[in-house]
C-alpha cells in the first residue's frame, strides 16, 4: 500500500489512493433445484465495484465525480465517507481515515444522498435541525446564524414546520443539503443532490453549492449524470468508468478532447467535392448535391474552430452552420471511447495503451490510470 502524502493541503482536502472495493455476494442457481441447493450451498461470486481509484480534491475545491450507471462513483463515495470500508487502497478526508475514525470524520463531513434523505421522516424539518444541533453541540447562535444563511439562501422557512413525509422531493432536498451542512463540516459529499428536481429548484441549490465553494471555502465531491450541473459548478471533474478513473483533468480539456462530435454543414459553390482535397481528420458525413457535411475522422480530429478554417481554406463555401455538441454527448463520446479502447485491449489480450492515451488498459494497473490522467493534462 503506497503511503499518502502528508501534505497539510492535501489532507485537508480529499485524498483517495488506489481505493478498491470487491463485494461478495450470493448468488441464485437457476431452476427450481438450483433454488433449493442454493439454500444449503450459497454460489458466491465477486465483484469488483471499484478498482485501484486515486484522486484528490483540494481545500475550497469543487470536483465532479461523473460516470455512467454502475460506474462505482456510490462506491467511492461510501469509502470517503466511512460507510463502506475499502478492500484495498486508502481514504483521508480532512486528514482522517474515514473508516477507521468515523466519529472523528462525521464531525469533519457534510453527506447528501439525494436518493435518502438524513432527516426523521415523522419531525418537523426544523426540529430535525435542532436534533442535529444537539447531536454535534453547535452552540445556539452559530446554529441560528446558519439557519438564516441556509433559509436566505434555500427559502426554507416556507416549509420547516412541515413533517419531512410530506415535503416535496424539491424541498426535502433543500432540507437535507441545509441538515448536512448545520454543524459546519469543510468537507461535502453530494451524491446526485438535485435528482428528480425542477429546473428552479436545481438552479437555487446549485447557487448554494456554489456560494458554500466560494464563499465558505468547503471542499465539494459532487456525483451526478446532469451535465448543466457539471457545466455550472466543476472545473476539473474525474471520469470512473468500470470501476476505474479513465480521466482526471480540467472540463475545458475534456470537452476538447471529447467535444469532437461537431459537424459543419456547407454548401459549396461548387457541384461535386474533390475528396483528395479532405482536411486530415474530416470525413463526409453526408451529401446533397452541394449541400455537405463534415464531421471528425479518427483518434485525433482538428477542433471544430480548426475545422472550419481548413474546409474553408480547401472548398469554396458559399453558405455554413456549424453544430457542436453539447456537455451530455461530449461524456458520452468519453464514456464511449473508454469502453471501445477496453474491448480492444481484452481482444489483444490484454496488450497496448489505449486509443490517445484517453483510456486505462483492461490490466488495471494505477500506471494505466496515470498516463490517462497524464493524457488529459
Ligand atoms: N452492496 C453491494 N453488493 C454487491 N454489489 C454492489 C453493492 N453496491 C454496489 N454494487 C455494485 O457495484 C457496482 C457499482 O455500483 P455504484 O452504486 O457504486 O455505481 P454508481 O456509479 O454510483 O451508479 P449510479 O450512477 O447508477 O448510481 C454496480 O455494479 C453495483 O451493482
Amino acid at each position: 500500500m503506497t503511503a499518502l502524502p502528508s501534505s497539510p493541503r492535501a489532507t485537508e482536502g480529499i485524498v483517495a489512493q488506489g481505493l478498491t472495493k470487491t463485494f461478495r455476494t450470493s448468488v441464485r442457481r437457476p431452476g427450481f433445484g438450483g433454488a433449493l441447493r442454493s439454500l444449503v450451498d450459497p454460489l458466491r461470486v465477486e465483484k469488483t465495484a471499484v478498482q485501484k481509484v486515486s484522486f484528490s480534491v483540494g481545500p475550497g475545491q469543487l470536483l465532479a465525480l461523473l460516470g455512467p450507471n454502475g460506474a462505482g462513483k456510490s462506491t467511492t463515495i461510501k469509502m470517503l465517507t466511512g460507510i463502506l470500508t475499502p478492500t484495498s487502497g486508502e481514504a483521508r478526508v480532512a486528514g482522517v481515515v474515514p473508516y477507521r475514525e468515523r466519529e472523528r470524520n462525521a464531525r469533519n463531513i457534510g453527506a447528501v444522498f439525494g436518493q435518502r434523505t438524513q432527516l426523521w421522516w415523522d419531525l418537523p424539518v426544523r426540529e430535525s435541525f435542532t436534533v442535529l444541533r444537539d447531536i454535534y453541540g453547535v452552540p445556539e447562535d452559530a446554529h441560528r446564524s446558519r439557519l438564516a444563511e441556509f433559509d436566505r439562501l434555500l427559502e426554507l422557512s416556507e416549509f420547516w414546520d412541515t413533517r419531512v413525509r410530506h415535503l416535496s422531493l424539491g424541498q426535502r432536498v433543500r432540507s437535507d443539503l441545509a441538515a448536512a451542512l448545520l454543524h459546519d463540516p469543510p468537507i461535502v459529499f453530494l451524491d446526485e443532490p438535485t435528482i428528480g428536481m425542477d429546473v428552479v429548484v436545481k438552479e437555487q441549490v446549485r447557487t448554494f453549492l456554489r456560494h458554500q465553494v466560494e464563499q465558505r471555502g468547503r471542499t465539494v465531491l459532487l456525483t451526478t449524470h446532469d451535465m448543466t450541473e457539471v457545466a455550472r459548478l466543476a472545473e476539473r471533474v474525474v471520469l470512473i468508468n468500470h470501476g476505474r478513473v479513465v480521466l482526471d483533468g480540467p472540463l475545458e480539456e475534456i470537452r476538447r478532447r471529447f467535444g469532437s462530435t461537431w459537424q459543419i454543414h456547407a454548401t459549396l459553390d461548387h457541384p461535386g467535392l474533390d475528396a483528395a482535397r479532405l482536411p486530415p481528420g474530416v470525413r463526409v458525413v453526408r451529401q446533397d448535391g452541394p449541400r455537405t457535411v463534415f464531421g471528425p475522422d479518427g483518434s485525433a480530429p482538428p477542433t471544430m474552430h480548426q475545422a472550419l478554417r481548413l474546409v474553408v481554406e480547401r472548398y469554396r463555401v458559399a453558405d455554413l452552420a456549424l453544430e457542436e455538441n453539447d456537455l451530455e454527448d461530449v461524456m458520452r463520446a468519453a464514456y464511449l471511447r473508454h469502453d471501445s479502447a477496453e474491448a480492444g485491449d481484452s481482444a489483444e489480450a490484454g496488450g497496448g495503451a489505449a486509443e490517445g492515451g484517453a483510456a486505462g488498459g483492461s490490466d488495471g494497473g494505477g500506471a494505466a490510470q496515470a498516463s490517462a490522467r497524464q493524457g488529459v493534462r
